[in-house]
């Protein structure tokens, strides 16, 4: 045994020894940074960053974010509870989604939440029916399909036509002159998210000039906005993509935005939190196959969806080197499907009972863990130098089945 992985001064396994596996781990010092990156990149224009809670909903991280300075972007009641659990602020809080119910648009209204990301005209008048109900107005932003191509996988491209999101282009300005006849809307801006894990820069900028057309359009109608929301953030490396820089994304930003009155918002969700995380496994069993040979994991397609639904690539690296012969094998968990793999073909020095360090894990991995197969969801933990802290604990059968037992009827 020689290089142990760490995050941060704490060795992997004395995690696994304090948690078990399979476990979420974070690091405080990279949430930090990657925040750190924005702010510093975007500084001079002064931006609302708005941290996408899908990507990550744990309550200690949103307080962090929050700590940090951090506003919210939600996309449903349920994240809107976490961030105010957690102890955001509503009035830094977007709410995207295409389909709002009326409890959420109530429960929103009523939090005072800093706008609805608005898209579609039924949207409009649900959100005016509600706002009227409860005597309120309803600030509101139009979301905008550009119908931009981000050039990623399709099953997270946003921007195209053929999505569901957002108003299309030739629409909006019927859109917005609809949303300035109903009296409890409050007109403020404008956004669009085109996708995410993007790699290049030039659909952000494209999407960024065509809202800013229709702004102009706008206007020169009698509607002036106060801001704009630029969407989500960058893509992140998983393997060894080249992923935008900050730096000249942000320039490209403020010299389109240069003498506007227009406030900035974004809302990063994978680039703030996807590199301070990683899921640590363990190897149960090697099993060689007929065709291939396979290290079963402890950690499964419910803990990690990605490889499964987006055929995406998480970097697997043993928690500690080991001078035997390494194996070709896929990396998959005990789930009952063909399709439950963690990674495949990877080259591995592993046994029986040594760690696995899946990269990447903190965006979208934890938020979108399901309890298939009845496995209870992992916990997650938080390091901070050379210390660490339960930030959810690991779930139990008795609690994933206790709502049940509650309704069995004799
Ligand atoms: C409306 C909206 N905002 C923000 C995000 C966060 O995007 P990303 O994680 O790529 O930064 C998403 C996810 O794609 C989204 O749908
Ligand atoms: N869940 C996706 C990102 C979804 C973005 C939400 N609009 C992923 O893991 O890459």
């Amino acid at each position: 045994m020689t290089d142990t992985l760490h995050c941060e001064q704490v060795p992997l396994p004395d995690l696994a020894a304090a948690y078990g596996t399979p476990l979420y781990v974070y690091s405080t010092q990279a949430l930090t940074d990657a925040l750190g990156h924005y702010q510093h990149a975007f500084a001079a224009l002064n931006p609302l960053i708005c941290y996408a809670v899908k990507a990550n909903g744990n309550l200690s991280i949103l307080r962090h974010f929050a700590r940090l300075g951090c506003g919210f972007d939600i996309v449903s009641g349920g994240e809107l509870a976490r961030v105010l659990a957690a102890g955001g602020s509503a009035a830094k809080t977007i709410f995207s989604g295409v389909g709002k119910s009326v409890a959420e648009i109530e429960y929103a209204l009523q939090q005072g939440v800093l706008c609805f990301n608005v898209e579609s005209l039924p949207e409009l008048d649900r959100i005016n029916a509600v706002a009227a109900r409860l005597g309120k107005t309803a600030p509101i932003s139009l979301r905008i399909n550009p119908d931009v191509d981000a050039q990623t996988h399709p099953y997270i491209s946003t921007g195209l036509k053929a999505n569901k999101f957002g108003i299309a282009f030739a629409d909006a300005l019927a859109a917005y002159q609809h949303a300035a006849s109903l009296p409890h809307l409050r007109i403020t801006g404008i956004d669009c998210h085109i996708g995410s894990q993007l790699t290049n820069l030039s659909p952000l900028v494209e999407a960024l000039e065509r809202l800013l057309v229709l702004v102009d359009t706008l206007a020169a109608q009698g509607i002036a906005l106060q801001h704009i929301d630029i969407g989500g953030g960058v893509g992140i490396v998983y393997d060894n993509e080249e992923v935008p820089d900050l730096a000249a994304y942000a320039q490209a930003v403020a010299e389109r935005l240069a003498g506007r009155k227009l406030k900035l918002m974004l809302e990063p969700g994978r680039s703030l939190v996807g590199n301070a995380g990683l899921l640590l496994t363990q190897v149960e069993f090697i099993k060689h196959g007929e065709e291939k040979d396979f290290v079963i994991v402890d950690a499964a397609m419910n803990d990690l969806l990605r490889p499964s639904l987006y055929d995406a690539h998480h970097r697997i690296e043993p928690v500690q080197q080991k001078a035997i012969a390494p194996i070709c094998a896929d990396v998959v968990g005990p789930i009952c499907e063909t399709g439950d793999f963690l990674g495949k073909a990877r080259t591995l020095a592993v046994e029986p009972g040594d760690l696995l360090a899946i990269h990447s894990a903190g965006a979208y991995t934890a938020s979108m863990a399901s309890n298939y197969n009845t496995r209870p969801r992992a916990a997650e933990v938080l390091v901070h130098g050379h210390q660490h802290r339960l930030i959810r604990e690991r779930e139990t059968v008795a609690q994933l089945l206790a709502g049940e037992q509650a309704c069995l009827a004799d």
